[in-house]
């Protein structure tokens, strides 16, 4: 035997035999084990199928129950809601609305006593009431403590917004009123925002001043991905299926395996494919669970009649509408590119379609204009007690701002010392060589109203203002933007935020940032890049959700900072609200910073500094649902809308009828790029809102300050959790 031959002894021992012989043996054992292996394969496939089949039956069975059960709610709820509106209609209130508190002036933080012209949006303005018309406010009278302040709409720079009015417009989207847009922040024409706009220009322009630089380390989020690569790297050559890796055949072995091994190969890998694929139908059909398990909220899941998402969306704010069978969105742009300049225009000059929709001016100062469509009762009945009428008179606009030669029109000053009885100078009215590039004075159109300040400027409907001429508008605008330069200038500078911000002492300490870089920034096409993370996968928790594509209008992605919340009661039975256990990105400087700035700017008051964020993102046909922000947030809170110019739509009894289709809206607005919507009173707790589906891309930053028990939650959660990494981290070395 052991003469045999020395290539027989060299394939045995290669083998693994110790006898000549027991090679066919071996094979035949090899064989056995694989037909084993092969059975085995079938019996976990056939498992796994009927698992998969009995998990599909029931959930088709809970979902039949939970469709039962939502509609039997939902009918409760509306009940319960009809009854409630007649219970409030008899005691002539509007609903259960925390009393308001009015801050007090000096609860805003200014850069100097008296010098802050955003200061009157806060002081209790009188708004239309969610849910009321404005027919409805004669016949109310507001019980005590009750705000009716509502939405105020500070209207911010393009360069806070990404993008400027000579740019070229994102594939796909017209590009809409920037014009208008400049008018509003230049001429202001019935506003009393020009100091807003002009100061916020400053302020808002540097909200992204670290938004390009500020990088976080890859590495933060890449837990999980090391190991991953790590345990691939070790295993060294695969080898064929069911050998060790680094196995060596012998010649012999060679000739015989290659068929055996391909249709092992092919054999393994069909049947890897079927499991993988049985695996990703019975995930689906899991993912509810894993959700509750990984603390995914399941929004709306029991107040939502309708609903049906199997994804587990994470939207904190769904439609309520049913995912699977809703028809593609109907995106209802209010109006288009240049009727909305128009609209605009007409609607700034007090009478055009919009007439009867509250203008820009009752927006932000509302019950100060007699004149509009809320009036003295509006003013009178809801200036916060001892208020405003207390404010020592403040100077003129023109002083305040030389060189916008404004006069008493939409001077902020001027209208809140006519309001608060002091003597009132004449309006200092614009000429025609204020708007060099308007040409002549409106032919036709109604006659010039001479009733409220300012109103000799207004020109008529079929005027020259009227014609949609973007161009004229903006050189109009920019003349008024450019300070202290003289009004025949034909091509003014872009106005020189750097140099204001830095005079009115409004520059965040350490922001040096030049506005030749912070309209880089803007220009950046690319997605900012928490959204871009997001997408990856990079961010912690609950911070990123998006929308099933799957789902047409559904929702919109959302980022959440500092903290995340449910909108209705989860898998956890955990109910809405801030959520602390479940701990988010915390939020980035640049969002930080634009806080700042809202304190800066008197915004908001100091002790109501934003600490958390949301951001939407808005495809077109995404939306939001009708909502009340949670009272977990304190009032006020606001908006920052991007991108593009949208509506919100406001009312008590706002819900949906289709899909992306809302009801009982009182009223709209439009919220143009680059504004800023604070809601408080009963514009944040009795007024619901919602925006329909977008016709454009669009974003908005919502920010928000928690309540202080909720921050102090989070702040504990963050600690714990640190904690709990610290001491891992010990434990390693
Ligand atoms: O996008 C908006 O303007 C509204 C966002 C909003 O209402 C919210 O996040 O609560
Ligand atoms: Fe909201």
């Amino acid at each position: 035997m052991e003469a045999s031959s020395g290539g027989n002894r060299r394939e045995q021992h290669l083998l693994g035999v110790d006898h000549p012989g027991d090679a066919e043996k071996t094979w035949g054992q090899r064989l056995t084990k694989y037909e084993r292996a092969r059975q085995a394969l079938d019996q976990e496939f056939e498992a796994i199928k009927e698992e998969l089949e009995a998990l599909e039956q029931r959930t088709e069975e809970l979902e039949g129950a939970l469709r039962a059960n939502r509609s039997k709610k939902f009918a409760l709820e509306e009940d319960d809601k009809k009854q409630e509106a007649r219970l409030f209609k008899q005691l002539n209130v509007y609903g259960p609305s925390p009393p308001a508190t009015p801050h007090s002036a000096s609860d805003y933080d200014t850069a100097e006593e008296g010098d802050t012209p955003t200061r009157p949006v806060q002081n209790g303005h009188a708004q239309p009431p969610g849910g009321l018309s404005s027919s409805d406010m004669d016949s109310l009278s507001l019980p005590p403590g009750l705000s009716m302040s509502g939405p105020a709409l500070h209207n911010l720079p393009d360069e806070v917004i990404g993008f400027e009015s000579d740019e070229e417009p994102m594939a796909g989207t017209k590009q809409q009123g920037p014009a208008v847009h400049e008018l509003q922040m230049g001429a202001a024409a019935g506003s009393q925002m020009q100091g807003d706009r002009m100061l916020a220009q400053a302020a808002a322009s540097g909200h992204n001043n670290q938004a390009l630089e500020h990088r976080v380390p890859h590495n933060t989020w890449a837990n999980g991905h090391a190991a991953g690569a790590d345990g691939c790297e070790r295993s060294s050559r695969p080898g064929p299926p069911g050998f060790a890796p680094g196995h060596v055949f012998s010649p012999e072995q060679r000739r015989r395996l290659p068929g055996f091994a391909r249709a092992l190969t092919e054999a393994t890998s069909d049947r890897s494919r079927a499991k993988s694929d049985l695996r990703d139908r019975l995930n689906q059909n899991r993912e509810p669970d894993r959700a509750a398990e990984n603390g995914a909220a399941r929004p709306q899941e029991l107040s939502n009649p309708f609903q049906q998402r199997p994804g587990g969306n994470q939207d904190p704010i769904s439609d309520g509408l049913p995912g699977d069978r809703r028809p593609l969105p109907r995106v209802r742009p209010l109006s288009s590119a240049t009727s909305s300049q128009r609209e605009e225009v007409d609607s700034q000059a007090g009478f055009g379609p919009l007439d009867d929709l509250p203008r820009p001016s009752n927006w932000a100062d509302d019950g100060e204009d007699e004149g509009g469509p809320f009036g003295a009762h509006a003013s009178t009945s809801s200036r916060p007690q001892g208020h405003a009428e207390l404010e020592p008179p403040l100077p003129a606009f023109s002083e305040q701002f030389p060189g916008l030669a404004l006069g008493g029109y939409g001077d902020p000053a001027s209208r809140r010392n006519q309001a608060n009885g002091h003597a009132q100078p004449p309006p200092n009215l614009m000429a025609a060589q204020d708007f060099p590039s308007l040409g002549a004075a409106p032919a036709a159109g109604r006659p010039p109203r001479t009733d409220s300040p300012g109103s000799a400027l207004v020109p008529g409907k079929t005027g020259a203002w009227a014609n949609g001429g973007g161009a004229a508008i903006r050189q109009a605008s920019q003349s008024l933007l450019s300070l202290g330069a003289p009004a025949q200038v034909a091509a003014p500078p872009k106005p020189p935020v750097e140099s204001l911000e830095i005079q009115r002492n409004l520059r965040i300490p350490g922001d040096d940032l030049p506005d030749i870089s912070r309209k880089r920034q803007c220009r950046s096409k690319t997605d900012w890049e928490y959204i871009e993370r997001g997408k990856a996968g990079e961010m912690r928790g609950r911070t990123f959700s998006a929308p099933k594509r799957t789902l047409p209008g559904k929702g919109r992605i959302t980022c959440q900072f500092g903290c995340c919340y449910n909108y209705a009661i989860d898998q956890q039975g955990r109910k809405p609200g801030i959520i602390a256990e479940e701990v988010v990105e915390a939020m980035p400087p640049e969002l930080e910073a634009l806080s700042d700035r809202l304190v800066r700017w008197g915004i908001v008051p100091r002790a109501i500094r934003p600490n958390s964020a949301i951001i939407n993102v808005y495809e077109p046909g995404d939306c939001i649902p009708p909502h009340i922000d949670h009272h977990d947030f304190v009032r006020p809170f606001v908006t920052l809308s991007l991108l593009s110019e949208q509506p919100i739509m406001f009312g008590q009894n706002l819900i949906p009828l289709s899909p992306g289709n809302f009801g009982g809206s009182d009223y709209h607005i439009r919220l143009p790029r680059g504004s800023c919507l604070v809601l408080k009173g009963n514009g944040a707790d009795v007024a619901k809102h919602c925006v329909p589906p977008v016709a454009q891309r669009r974003m908005s930053i919502t920010l928000r300050r928690m309540a202080d028990i909720h921050s102090q939650n989070v702040q504990r959660e963050i600690q714990a959790r640190q904690e709990a990494a610290s001491q891992r981290d010990r434990h390693r070395w």
